[in-house]
Protein backbone atom coordinates (compact mmCIF):
# COMPACT_ATOMS: atom_id res chain seq x y z
CA UNK A 1 0.00 0.00 0.00
CA UNK A 2 1.69 3.60 -0.97
CA UNK A 3 1.43 6.27 1.69
CA UNK A 4 1.30 5.31 5.46
CA UNK A 5 -0.09 2.58 6.86
CA UNK A 6 -3.66 3.83 8.29
CA UNK A 7 -4.30 0.48 9.48
CA UNK A 8 -2.30 0.99 12.48
CA UNK A 9 -2.69 5.21 12.48
CA UNK A 10 -6.31 5.61 11.65
CA UNK A 11 -8.00 6.63 8.70
CA UNK A 12 -8.21 10.66 9.68
CA UNK A 13 -5.01 11.28 11.77
CA UNK A 14 -4.31 15.07 13.03
CA UNK A 15 -0.90 15.96 14.65
CA UNK A 16 -0.34 19.26 16.16
CA UNK A 17 -2.70 21.02 14.20
CA UNK A 18 -2.77 24.96 14.32
CA UNK A 19 -5.20 27.29 13.05
CA UNK A 20 -5.19 30.67 13.83
CA UNK A 21 -7.36 33.48 12.54
CA UNK A 22 -5.46 36.64 13.24
CA UNK A 23 -4.39 36.46 16.78
CA UNK A 24 -7.22 33.79 17.58
CA UNK A 25 -6.05 30.74 17.87
CA UNK A 26 -9.19 28.60 16.71
CA UNK A 27 -6.99 25.02 17.03
CA UNK A 28 -4.11 24.85 19.26
CA UNK A 29 -1.74 21.34 18.82
CA UNK A 30 -4.74 19.36 17.92
CA UNK A 31 -4.29 15.51 18.47
CA UNK A 32 -6.79 12.89 16.58
CA UNK A 33 -6.80 10.03 15.33
CA UNK A 34 -10.05 8.34 14.07
CA UNK A 35 -10.27 4.60 13.01
CA UNK A 36 -11.92 2.54 10.40
CA UNK A 37 -15.80 1.60 11.57
CA UNK A 38 -15.66 4.31 14.45
CA UNK A 39 -18.40 6.37 15.37
CA UNK A 40 -16.52 9.32 16.32
CA UNK A 41 -17.19 12.20 18.49
CA UNK A 42 -15.87 15.46 18.59
CA UNK A 43 -17.64 17.50 21.49
CA UNK A 44 -17.17 20.66 22.96
CA UNK A 45 -18.85 24.17 23.69
CA UNK A 46 -19.65 26.73 20.72
CA UNK A 47 -16.29 27.81 19.65
CA UNK A 48 -14.13 25.12 20.61
CA UNK A 49 -13.00 24.43 17.23
CA UNK A 50 -14.86 21.67 16.00
CA UNK A 51 -15.70 23.57 12.18
CA UNK A 52 -12.49 24.69 12.22
CA UNK A 53 -10.95 21.07 12.32
CA UNK A 54 -13.60 19.77 10.15
CA UNK A 55 -12.72 22.43 7.55
CA UNK A 56 -9.24 21.59 8.01
CA UNK A 57 -9.69 17.86 7.53
CA UNK A 58 -12.04 18.72 4.22
CA UNK A 59 -8.88 20.84 3.41
CA UNK A 60 -11.39 23.72 2.98
CA UNK A 61 -9.41 25.88 5.02
CA UNK A 62 -5.54 26.24 5.46
CA UNK A 63 -3.83 25.91 8.74
CA UNK A 64 -0.51 27.16 10.19
CA UNK A 65 1.18 23.87 11.43
CA UNK A 66 0.82 20.38 11.83
CA UNK A 67 -0.41 18.06 9.32
CA UNK A 68 -3.72 15.94 8.44
CA UNK A 69 -3.45 12.41 6.69
CA UNK A 70 -6.42 10.72 5.58
CA UNK A 71 -6.95 7.27 4.08
CA UNK A 72 -3.02 7.61 5.02
CA UNK A 73 -2.27 10.01 2.66
CA UNK A 74 -1.73 14.26 3.26
CA UNK A 75 -4.33 15.60 3.03
CA UNK A 76 -4.32 18.80 -0.02
CA UNK A 77 -6.99 20.62 -1.61
CA UNK A 78 -6.35 18.77 -4.71
CA UNK A 79 -6.64 15.14 -3.02
CA UNK A 80 -9.67 14.23 -5.21
CA UNK A 81 -8.71 10.63 -4.77
CA UNK A 82 -9.84 10.48 -0.71
CA UNK A 83 -12.71 14.06 -1.56
CA UNK A 84 -14.65 11.38 -3.04
CA UNK A 85 -14.59 9.05 -0.32
CA UNK A 86 -15.91 11.42 2.14
CA UNK A 87 -19.50 12.87 2.22
CA UNK A 88 -19.91 15.62 4.27
CA UNK A 89 -23.09 17.28 5.85
CA UNK A 90 -22.18 20.71 7.03
CA UNK A 91 -23.71 23.03 9.74
CA UNK A 92 -25.46 25.51 7.77
CA UNK A 93 -27.45 23.61 5.17
CA UNK A 94 -26.76 24.14 1.91
CA UNK A 95 -29.34 23.03 -0.90
CA UNK A 96 -30.63 24.61 -4.11
CA UNK A 97 -34.05 26.87 -3.51
CA UNK A 98 -34.93 25.94 -7.41
CA UNK A 99 -34.56 21.95 -7.29
CA UNK A 100 -37.09 19.48 -5.76
CA UNK A 101 -36.06 17.31 -2.98
CA UNK A 102 -35.21 14.63 -5.51
CA UNK A 103 -33.25 17.51 -7.84
CA UNK A 104 -31.21 18.43 -5.04
CA UNK A 105 -30.12 14.53 -3.92
CA UNK A 106 -29.32 13.65 -7.47
CA UNK A 107 -27.19 17.11 -8.15
CA UNK A 108 -25.40 16.10 -5.04
CA UNK A 109 -25.04 12.77 -5.57
CA UNK A 110 -24.20 12.90 -9.62
CA UNK A 111 -21.48 14.83 -8.18
CA UNK A 112 -19.27 11.75 -7.51
CA UNK A 113 -21.81 9.09 -9.54
CA UNK A 114 -21.94 9.22 -13.27
CA UNK A 115 -23.79 6.28 -14.00
CA UNK A 116 -27.32 6.93 -14.23
CA UNK A 117 -28.93 4.06 -13.24
CA UNK A 118 -26.85 3.16 -10.12
CA UNK A 119 -27.48 7.15 -9.24
CA UNK A 120 -31.21 6.73 -9.36
CA UNK A 121 -30.74 3.90 -6.91
CA UNK A 122 -28.50 6.09 -4.48
CA UNK A 123 -31.20 8.59 -4.51
CA UNK A 124 -33.95 6.33 -3.84
CA UNK A 125 -31.87 5.04 -1.00
CA UNK A 126 -30.68 8.49 0.49
CA UNK A 127 -34.79 9.66 0.19
CA UNK A 128 -36.48 6.17 2.13
CA UNK A 129 -33.15 6.67 4.78
CA UNK A 130 -34.73 9.90 6.09
CA UNK A 131 -37.92 9.58 5.75
CA UNK A 132 -38.76 11.98 2.73
CA UNK A 133 -40.82 9.52 0.55
CA UNK A 134 -43.49 12.10 0.49
CA UNK A 135 -41.44 15.01 -0.59
CA UNK A 136 -39.63 13.86 -3.83
CA UNK A 137 -41.14 16.87 -5.36
CA UNK A 138 -41.05 19.23 -2.86
CA UNK A 139 -38.94 22.40 -3.15
CA UNK A 140 -36.98 23.39 0.33
CA UNK A 141 -38.44 26.52 1.17
CA UNK A 142 -42.14 24.54 2.12
CA UNK A 143 -40.20 21.68 4.07
CA UNK A 144 -39.79 22.47 8.14
CA UNK A 145 -36.94 22.75 9.94
CA UNK A 146 -35.88 19.59 10.65
CA UNK A 147 -37.27 18.18 7.01
CA UNK A 148 -34.58 20.55 5.87
CA UNK A 149 -31.96 19.04 8.08
CA UNK A 150 -32.58 15.54 6.53
CA UNK A 151 -32.52 16.93 3.11
CA UNK A 152 -29.38 18.13 4.24
CA UNK A 153 -28.05 15.14 4.88
CA UNK A 154 -29.31 12.77 2.20
CA UNK A 155 -27.56 14.69 -0.40
CA UNK A 156 -23.92 14.41 2.03
CA UNK A 157 -24.43 10.63 2.55
CA UNK A 158 -26.60 9.41 -1.04
CA UNK A 159 -23.11 8.40 -2.68
CA UNK A 160 -22.95 5.99 0.31
CA UNK A 161 -19.31 7.39 1.74
CA UNK A 162 -16.44 5.76 3.05
CA UNK A 163 -16.00 8.46 5.36
CA UNK A 164 -18.85 10.98 6.72
CA UNK A 165 -18.43 13.85 8.49
CA UNK A 166 -21.64 15.49 9.98
CA UNK A 167 -21.13 18.85 12.07
CA UNK A 168 -24.09 19.91 14.92
CA UNK A 169 -26.81 17.85 12.16
CA UNK A 170 -29.38 18.09 14.81
CA UNK A 171 -29.60 21.64 16.04
CA UNK A 172 -32.71 23.27 15.85
CA UNK A 173 -34.48 20.16 14.90
CA UNK A 174 -37.50 18.78 16.38
CA UNK A 175 -37.47 15.30 18.54
CA UNK A 176 -38.62 13.42 15.98
CA UNK A 177 -36.08 14.21 12.98
CA UNK A 178 -33.36 14.37 15.48
CA UNK A 179 -33.97 10.86 16.85
CA UNK A 180 -34.15 9.48 13.10
CA UNK A 181 -31.18 11.08 12.09
CA UNK A 182 -29.38 9.97 15.25
CA UNK A 183 -30.75 6.03 14.12
CA UNK A 184 -30.29 7.14 10.79
CA UNK A 185 -26.20 7.61 11.61
CA UNK A 186 -26.00 4.72 13.48
CA UNK A 187 -27.39 2.74 10.41
CA UNK A 188 -24.81 4.42 8.15
CA UNK A 189 -22.14 3.01 10.32
CA UNK A 190 -23.40 -0.18 10.15
CA UNK A 191 -23.23 -0.51 6.39
CA UNK A 192 -19.87 0.41 6.75
CA UNK A 193 -19.11 4.28 7.00
CA UNK A 194 -17.20 5.47 9.43
CA UNK A 195 -18.31 8.68 10.87
CA UNK A 196 -17.24 11.74 12.70
CA UNK A 197 -20.12 13.66 14.42
CA UNK A 198 -19.78 16.99 15.97
CA UNK A 199 -22.12 18.55 18.74
CA UNK A 200 -22.12 20.55 21.75
CA UNK A 201 -25.01 17.92 22.71
CA UNK A 202 -23.84 15.51 25.43
CA UNK A 203 -26.61 13.42 25.69
CA UNK A 204 -26.59 12.58 21.75
CA UNK A 205 -22.59 11.86 21.69
CA UNK A 206 -23.13 9.68 24.65
CA UNK A 207 -25.77 7.98 22.93
CA UNK A 208 -24.30 7.47 19.20
CA UNK A 209 -20.54 7.31 19.61
CA UNK A 210 -18.25 4.73 19.89
CA UNK A 211 -15.23 7.18 20.70
CA UNK A 212 -15.29 10.87 21.52
CA UNK A 213 -12.79 13.21 21.60
CA UNK A 214 -13.46 16.48 24.05
CA UNK A 215 -12.70 19.49 22.52
CA UNK A 216 -12.24 22.84 24.55
CA UNK A 217 -10.14 26.01 23.00
CA UNK A 218 -9.15 24.04 20.31
CA UNK A 219 -7.46 21.17 21.97
CA UNK A 220 -8.46 17.99 22.48
CA UNK A 221 -8.70 17.66 26.32
CA UNK A 222 -9.19 13.94 26.85
CA UNK A 223 -10.16 10.97 24.43
CA UNK A 224 -12.00 7.65 24.83
CA UNK A 225 -14.77 5.57 25.07
CA UNK A 226 -17.57 6.98 27.31
CA UNK A 227 -16.65 4.67 29.80
CA UNK A 228 -12.92 5.60 29.73
CA UNK A 229 -13.77 9.49 30.01
CA UNK A 230 -15.94 9.01 32.56
CA UNK A 231 -13.21 6.58 34.30
CA UNK A 232 -10.65 9.29 34.07
CA UNK A 233 -12.43 11.81 36.86
CA UNK A 234 -12.74 11.46 40.19
CA UNK A 235 -16.31 11.68 40.37
CA UNK A 236 -18.14 7.63 40.46
CA UNK A 237 -21.87 8.41 40.98
CA UNK A 238 -23.49 11.15 42.60
CA UNK A 239 -26.35 11.07 45.11
CA UNK A 240 -29.00 13.39 45.71
CA UNK A 241 -31.44 13.43 48.60
CA UNK A 242 -34.34 15.60 48.28
CA UNK A 243 -36.57 17.38 51.17
CA UNK A 244 -33.78 16.82 53.83
CA UNK A 245 -33.24 19.64 56.44
CA UNK A 246 -29.88 19.24 57.88
CA UNK A 247 -27.79 21.04 60.79
CA UNK A 248 -23.99 22.13 59.95
CA UNK A 249 -22.26 19.58 61.64
CA UNK A 250 -24.06 16.74 60.01
CA UNK A 251 -23.25 17.79 57.06
CA UNK A 252 -19.55 17.90 58.21
CA UNK A 253 -20.59 14.32 59.46
CA UNK A 254 -21.46 13.53 55.74
CA UNK A 255 -18.39 14.67 54.44
CA UNK A 256 -16.54 12.59 56.42
CA UNK A 257 -18.63 9.68 55.43
CA UNK A 258 -15.75 7.14 53.37
CA UNK A 259 -15.84 7.53 49.35
CA UNK A 260 -17.42 11.08 49.90
CA UNK A 261 -15.24 13.94 48.04
CA UNK A 262 -17.91 16.90 47.56
CA UNK A 263 -21.03 17.99 49.33
CA UNK A 264 -23.15 20.55 48.30
CA UNK A 265 -26.62 21.61 50.30
CA UNK A 266 -29.25 24.27 49.10
CA UNK A 267 -32.51 24.71 49.28
CA UNK A 268 -32.89 21.05 51.09
CA UNK A 269 -31.26 19.24 48.38
CA UNK A 270 -27.94 17.39 49.28
CA UNK A 271 -25.61 16.66 46.79
CA UNK A 272 -23.13 14.52 46.80
CA UNK A 273 -20.37 13.61 44.82
CA UNK A 274 -18.48 9.87 45.64
CA UNK A 275 -14.99 8.26 44.19
CA UNK A 276 -16.31 5.18 42.23
CA UNK A 277 -16.78 2.78 45.23
CA UNK A 278 -19.70 0.44 45.61
CA UNK A 279 -22.85 1.21 48.16
CA UNK A 280 -22.35 4.84 48.12
CA UNK A 281 -26.05 5.47 47.98
CA UNK A 282 -26.57 2.85 50.89
CA UNK A 283 -23.97 4.72 53.05
CA UNK A 284 -25.46 7.76 52.94
CA UNK A 285 -28.77 6.61 53.44
CA UNK A 286 -27.92 4.40 56.49
CA UNK A 287 -26.26 7.94 58.05
CA UNK A 288 -29.94 9.62 57.97
CA UNK A 289 -31.32 6.74 59.12
CA UNK A 290 -29.31 6.78 61.94
CA UNK A 291 -29.53 10.47 62.79
CA UNK A 292 -33.08 10.05 62.45
CA UNK A 293 -33.57 12.69 59.69
CA UNK A 294 -36.46 12.54 57.46
CA UNK A 295 -35.89 13.04 53.44
CA UNK A 296 -38.36 13.11 50.12
CA UNK A 297 -36.94 11.82 46.55
CA UNK A 298 -33.36 10.18 46.62
CA UNK A 299 -31.69 8.79 43.21
CA UNK A 300 -27.89 8.12 42.40
CA UNK A 301 -26.44 9.11 39.10
CA UNK A 302 -23.15 7.82 37.30
CA UNK A 303 -21.20 10.54 35.92
CA UNK A 304 -21.63 12.04 32.51
CA UNK A 305 -19.29 12.99 29.84
CA UNK A 306 -20.14 16.86 31.43
CA UNK A 307 -18.71 15.69 34.92
CA UNK A 308 -15.75 14.99 32.57
CA UNK A 309 -15.67 18.36 30.95
CA UNK A 310 -16.69 19.94 34.27
CA UNK A 311 -13.70 18.53 36.18
CA UNK A 312 -10.79 18.96 33.71
CA UNK A 313 -12.06 22.74 32.87
CA UNK A 314 -14.16 23.84 35.75
CA UNK A 315 -17.07 24.75 33.40
CA UNK A 316 -20.22 23.46 32.39
CA UNK A 317 -19.95 22.13 29.11
CA UNK A 318 -24.01 23.68 28.44
CA UNK A 319 -24.25 26.76 27.00
N1 LIG B 1 -13.70 32.83 9.72
C1 LIG B 1 -13.37 33.12 10.97
N2 LIG B 1 -12.73 34.25 11.28
C2 LIG B 1 -12.37 34.54 12.55
N3 LIG B 1 -12.63 33.74 13.62
C3 LIG B 1 -13.28 32.60 13.38
C4 LIG B 1 -13.69 32.22 12.05
N4 LIG B 1 -14.32 31.02 12.13
C5 LIG B 1 -14.30 30.65 13.43
N5 LIG B 1 -13.68 31.59 14.18
C6 LIG B 1 -13.43 31.53 15.64
O1 LIG B 1 -12.65 30.37 15.88
C7 LIG B 1 -13.07 29.71 17.08
C8 LIG B 1 -13.50 28.30 16.76
O2 LIG B 1 -14.69 28.35 15.99
P1 LIG B 1 -15.43 27.07 15.40
O3 LIG B 1 -16.59 27.54 14.57
O4 LIG B 1 -14.45 26.19 14.78
O5 LIG B 1 -15.96 26.39 16.74
P2 LIG B 1 -17.09 25.30 16.94
O6 LIG B 1 -16.66 24.46 18.06
O7 LIG B 1 -17.41 24.65 15.65
O8 LIG B 1 -18.30 26.18 17.41
P3 LIG B 1 -19.79 26.27 16.80
O9 LIG B 1 -20.49 25.09 17.32
O10 LIG B 1 -20.30 27.57 17.39
O11 LIG B 1 -19.63 26.32 15.31
C9 LIG B 1 -14.19 30.58 17.66
O12 LIG B 1 -13.61 31.44 18.61
C10 LIG B 1 -14.70 31.35 16.45
O13 LIG B 1 -15.23 32.59 16.85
Amino acid sequence: MSGTDYAKEGIVHIENLVKRYGSLVALDHLNLDIREGEIFGLLGPNGSGKTTAINCILALLKYDKGSIRIFGKEMEPDNYEAKRQIGIVQQNVAVFDEFTVYENIDYFCGLYINDRKKRKQLVEEAIAFVGLEDYRKIRPKKLSGGLLRRLNIACGIAHKPRLIILDEPTVAVDPQSRNRILEGIQQLNRQGSTIIYTSHYMEEVEQICTRIAIMDHGRSIASGTKEQLTGMIKTGEKVTVEAVVLKEEQLVQIRELSHVFKVDYENDILRVQCTEAKHNLVRILRYLEDQEISFGRVYSELPTLNDVFLEITGKELRD
